[in-house]
């Protein structure tokens, strides 16, 4: 396992872990699929013809699935951590297993059903879900299910996806999830309404002492000096978080008769002026509401920030309702301002345990309407959620980025498939170069150059970094990377990618025209790979459809990029090829291609591509022939 401060590579030969039988060029989806859901890289498939370009677009190709797979489909085993237990990872013809472990829609269910193996276990204690867990390929939950590092520890690298069928996901450790790799995606509309009405009738029902003359009649009382409500019209509403509830609260106010400003350090002031609200500072709708609507999500700087100070800034006899999370209100200094008349009520549907204790003075507090986290329990909002969820993690399970990703860039569907070829180029040169690393030195920063014909700002390359992240380091580490941990693993390990993109007179029709790996401050086991500067260079293009060494060190050369890798650098003479390839097929190893690259100090560089590894005696003859200066293998 590489030290933390940096990457070292740690074999001179580097012995394949598992070498994967070379994919026969009629490698069926299936197997590939079965191929790649058993081995940490993609493959690149063994072309016998060019495909065309449209064929990427929209199209699932063998190849472009494979990527997608590739990227998403292997979960990092925890970098911190020197093993992931890969044996519990599931064969590729089993179905994935689903774990939903709260009440889900049942077309949500049904959507899973058809495509894995559906488990429903609600009420699981921590411990309960951590020992299901580690069978598990993907968890949905909703906002009662913490998922914590324990869980994706227990997991160990199996669980692809969580997804969360609802909008907030602070009930998800996101660090944890990134770092095993796993996928967070969440349902971030369909409760948008349902969440919105709850906070309107919180609203209305608290003004008028609906629940309470409720309970007060339910008891057989008649009380009805005790419960005269305030109006609504013409009261000032502030909305604490203008999002997507805040704004459609803000909408429903406004057909109440108040008027309505906003709070939200995030939201364009356009957006709020288009529905007649006006943002404004913090203390300002503190100061002048009479009714302060909470919608902000909960993060470290929304936690607690209803409290004591913000009370105090309150117009005497305030009204507050809460339907966002409860952690953002200081629950003590809330029954404190209640207490002392500063608030007059508060409606709270969200609490910052919950369920809250049965002794909880807020929740038995006379002046305190409250609900169990109702806002998205809705016929209609929990179909919705249901689906969306479900086909998000189908989605993912199937290596498909998802739209509602918490945790991975969103690379749209037709950017994945334009940039399938030059994903599978992006690994192999990774691996390539990591390779050429001599043992004992370590890798700390790596340059990464994409000649292109597009514009900066047209060309997406965080796959691609992605997956030269992936070829960097898992040949030398247990870690497994993916779209999702890569930036984390590489920063983990010390491991610093910088990117750069030089415009090239080429088709503006492919994204990519080359792409150059350096990796400076190392020694090499292949002298010929460094160039002027003293670093590892390569560089490599997709030529149709496939993978290719275009260049090494100072030397050009045009190899395939697949299988295992001989190069030899060499006096230019005669009879070069057949003494190499007589020692190979003598060895029983098949040569998949040959290239020779010429300089002109009379030196070549010959690239053999072989479908075996051959064994250390034969690259020793190989390194005896005369002619031969230097030569290395390398596994792809
Ligand atoms: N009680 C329930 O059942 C439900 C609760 N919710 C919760 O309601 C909250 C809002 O949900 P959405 O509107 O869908 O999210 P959203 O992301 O659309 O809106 C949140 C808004 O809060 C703003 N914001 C962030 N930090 C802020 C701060 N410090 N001060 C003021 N505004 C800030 C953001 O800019 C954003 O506009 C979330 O916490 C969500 O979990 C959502 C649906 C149902
Ligand atoms: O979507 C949200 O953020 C919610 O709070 C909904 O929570 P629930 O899915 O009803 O447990």
């Amino acid at each position: 396992m590489a030290s933390s401060s940096s990457l070292k590579a740690i074999s001179t030969f580097t012995t394949p872990s598992k070498t994967p039988p070379p994919p026969s060029s009629s490698s069926s989806k299936a197997s590939l699929l079965s191929f790649l859901n058993n081995t940490s890289s993609p493959i690149s498939l063994k072309l016998s013809h060019s495909i065309p370009r449209s064929h990427f677009r929209g199209n699932h190709s063998a190849l472009s699935l494979a990527v997608t797979n590739a990227l998403n489909t292997v979960q990092s085993s925890s970098p911190v951590s020197t093993s992931g237990d890969r044996t519990k990872l599931p064969s590729s013809n089993a179905k994935p297993t689903i774990l939903v472990s709260e009440k889900l829609g049942e077309a949500g269910l049904e959507v899973l059903r058809k495509f894995g193996n559906l488990e429903c276990a609600y009420n699981l204690t921590p411990e309960e879900l951590c020992a299901k867990i580690s069978a598990c390929d993907a968890l949905i939950v909703r906002s009662g299910t913490k998922v914590n590092r324990q869980v994706f520890e227990a997991s160990k690298g199996r669980l692809k996806v969580v997804g969360r069928a609802g909008v907030g996901i602070d009930n998800v450790d996101l660090q944890a999830a990134t770092e095993f790799g796993c996928l967070v995606v969440n349902a971030p509309t369909a409760n948008t309404v349902a969440a919105a009405e709850h906070g309107i009738a919180l609203l209305t029902s608290m003004a008028r002492n609906v629940a309470q003359a409720d309970a007060s009649m339910k008891a057989g009382l008649w009380k009805r000096n005790k419960y005269v409500g305030v109006s609504l019209v013409g009261k000032t509403l502030a909305v604490m978080g203008f999002g997507k509830v805040g704004s459609e609260v803000a909408r429903r106010a406004k057909g109440l008769g108040m008027h309505v400003i906003a709070h939200d350090p995030y939201a364009p002031a356009d957006r709020a002026r288009a529905v007649g609200v006006d943002l404004v500072s913090f203390d300002q709708a503190i100061s002048t509401a009479d009714f302060v609507s909470l919608h902000m999500p909960l993060t470290p700087t929304t936690s607690k920030v209803f409290n004591d100070d913000t009370f105090s800034k309150m117009k005497k006899g305030v009204r507050i309702i809460n339907v966002a999370r409860g952690g953002v209100i200081d629950e003590d200094a809330l029954v404190r301002a209640l207490d002392s008349g500063v608030v007059a009520q508060a409606a709270l549907d969200v609490f910052t345990e919950e369920p809250p204790s049965k002794e909880s003075k807020l929740v038995q507090h006379e002046n305190v309407t409250v609900t169990p986290h109702l806002g998205a329990s809705t016929k209609e909002a929990q179909e919705g959620v249901a689906i969306e969820i479900a086909e998000a993690v189908v989605g993912a399970l199937q290596g498909e980025l998802s739209a509602t990703a918490v945790n991975a860039p969103m690379v749209p569907p037709e950017v994945m498939f334009e940039l399938s070829p030059y994903v599978v180029l992006a690994e192999k040169l990774g691996k390539l170069a990591v390779q050429l690393v001599a043992g004992g030195s370590g890798i700390t920063s790596v340059r990464v150059v994409y000649k292109s014909a597009r514009d900066s700002d047209d060309l997406d390359t965080r796959l691609l970094r992605a997956m030269i992240t992936k070829g960097i380091i898992e040949p030398i580490s247990t870690s497994f990377i993916n779209l999702v941990n890569a930036d984390y693993v590489a920063k983990q390990k010390g491991l610093r990618i910088s990117e750069e993109k030089v415009s090239v007179d080429s088709s503006p029709e492919f994204p990519v025209d080359s792409i150059q790996v350096h990796i400076s401050n190392v020694d090499s086991k292949f002298a010929s790979s460094v160039s002027d500067n003293g670093s590892i260079s390569i560089e490599g293009k997709v030529k149709y459809g496939e993978p290719h060494l275009t260049c090494l060190g100072s030397f050009g050369v045009d190899v395939s990029l697949e299988g295992n890798l001989i190069l030899c650098r060499q006096v230019d003479q005669p009879g070069m090829i057949g003494k190499v390839g007589n020692i190979l097929g003598s060895q029983n190893v098949n040569v998949s291609f040959m290239s020779v690259g010429r300089t002109i100090l009379k030196k070549a560089i010959m690239a053999i591509g072989v479908d075996e590894e051959p064994n250390k005696e034969t690259l020793k003859k190989i390194g005896d022939v005369a002619a031969i200066e230097e030569f290395v293998f390398l596994n792809l």
